[in-house]
C-alpha cells in the first residue's frame, strides 16, 4: 500500500461512556474500550470532552493520555476551562469543534471564518502545548481558507450533511462538497480528515476519496460493538476503509 492510499482510523469512543453515564455506573469502561480498539487495529482515539459532561468526564481524559499506546485526539469546545485543560493533558491532536449545551450531537462546523482572531489564539496556545491542531468545520472554502489562515495544520471535515442524506442524489450531492472539500485543504497545504456519522453503509465512500489521512468514527462502531464485541467492531471497520481507500 502506499502513502497516497493510506487511510487511518481514529475511533471515538464518547458512547461507551454515554452508556456509563447513563446508570452511573462503573462500567461500560471508555479506557478498556480505547485499549481494546488499538489491539484491533485503531491508529487514534478520539474523545469529546463536552462542557455538559454528558458522555467523557475529565478523569477518562486523564487516565487515557497515561495509558495510551497510540495518540489521543481530544475534540474541544473553545473556551478558556477548555484550553487550560488541554494544556495540562497536551494530547496530541486537538480538534476544535463548535459546542451547544442543547444539541443532540455537533450540528455543523466551526465557524472559523467569522472568529479568525479568536481562534487563531487558541490555535497558537494550542501549538505551544505541542498539539497539533485541527479545526472540525464544513466542506466550504471559505472555511478551509480561513483554517490556514489561522495555523491550523489540520481540518476535519463534518460529513454529518452526507450521513444524514435523505435520497441517494442528496447524498451524491454532499459526498462531491466532501471531495472538493478535500481538494481544497490539500491545495492549501492542509492535512484532511473526516468524520461525524459515518457507518457501516456509508463510510466506504468517504475512505475512497484521494487525499484523506483520516476518519473519525464513534457511534456507529460502539453501536456495532453490542452485537459483535469492540475489538470486531473495530477491525471490521478498519478492514472496510483501507480496502476502500486503496480501491479509491
Ligand atoms: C465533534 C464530533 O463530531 C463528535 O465528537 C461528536 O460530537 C461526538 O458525539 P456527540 O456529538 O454525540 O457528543
Ligand atoms: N469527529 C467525529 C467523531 O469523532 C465521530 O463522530 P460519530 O461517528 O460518533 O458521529
Amino acid at each position: 500500500m502506499t502513502e497516497a492510499n493510506r487511510i487511518l482510523l481514529g475511533v471515538n469512543i464518547d458512547h461507551v461512556a454515554t452508556l456509563r453515564q447513563a446508570r452511573g455506573t462503573r462500567y461500560p469502561d471508555p479506557v478498556k474500550a480505547a485499549l481494546d480498539a488499538e489491539e484491533a487495529g485503531a491508529d487514534g482515539i478520539t474523545v469529546h470532552l463536552r462542557e455538559d459532561r454528558r458522555h467523557i468526564q475529565d478523569r477518562d481524559v486523564r487516565v487515557l493520555a497515561d495509558v495510551l499506546q497510540t495518540r489521543m485526539n481530544f475534540e474541544m469546545g473553545v473556551t478558556d476551562f477548555m484550553l487550560g485543560f488541554a494544556e495540562q493533558i497536551r494530547p496530541a491532536h486537538v480538534c476544535l469543534v463548535p459546542e451547544t449545551r442543547q444539541e443532540l450531537t455537533t450540528e455543523g462546523g466551526l465557524d472559523v471564518a467569522g472568529q479568525e482572531a479568536r481562534i487563531a489564539a487558541a490555535v497558537e496556545r494550542l501549538t505551544l502545548a505541542g498539539c497539533e491542531v485541527s479545526l472540525f468545520i464544513d466542506a466550504e472554502e471559505r472555511q478551509i481558507e480561513a483554517a490556514m489562515r489561522v495555523g491550523a495544520p489540520a481540518i476535519e471535515l463534518h460529513t454529518g450533511r452526507y450521513a444524514d442524506a435523505h435520497t441517494a442524489e442528496e447524498a451524491a450531492h454532499e459526498l462531491s462538497r466532501i471531495r472538493d472539500g478535500v481538494i481544497c485543504g490539500l491545495n492549501h497545504g492542509l492535512i484532511v480528515n473526516a468524520g461525524h456519522g459515518l457507518h457501516y453503509h456509508n463510510a466506504e465512500a468517504v475512505a475512497a476519496i484521494p487525499g484523506i489521512n483520516e476518519l473519525n468514527i464513534g457511534h456507529a462502531i460502539v453501536a456495532h460493538a453490542l452485537f459483535v464485541g469492540f475489538k470486531q467492531a473495530v477491525a471490521e471497520m478498519k478492514a472496510l476503509i483501507v480496502a476502500a481507500a486503496y480501491r479509491g
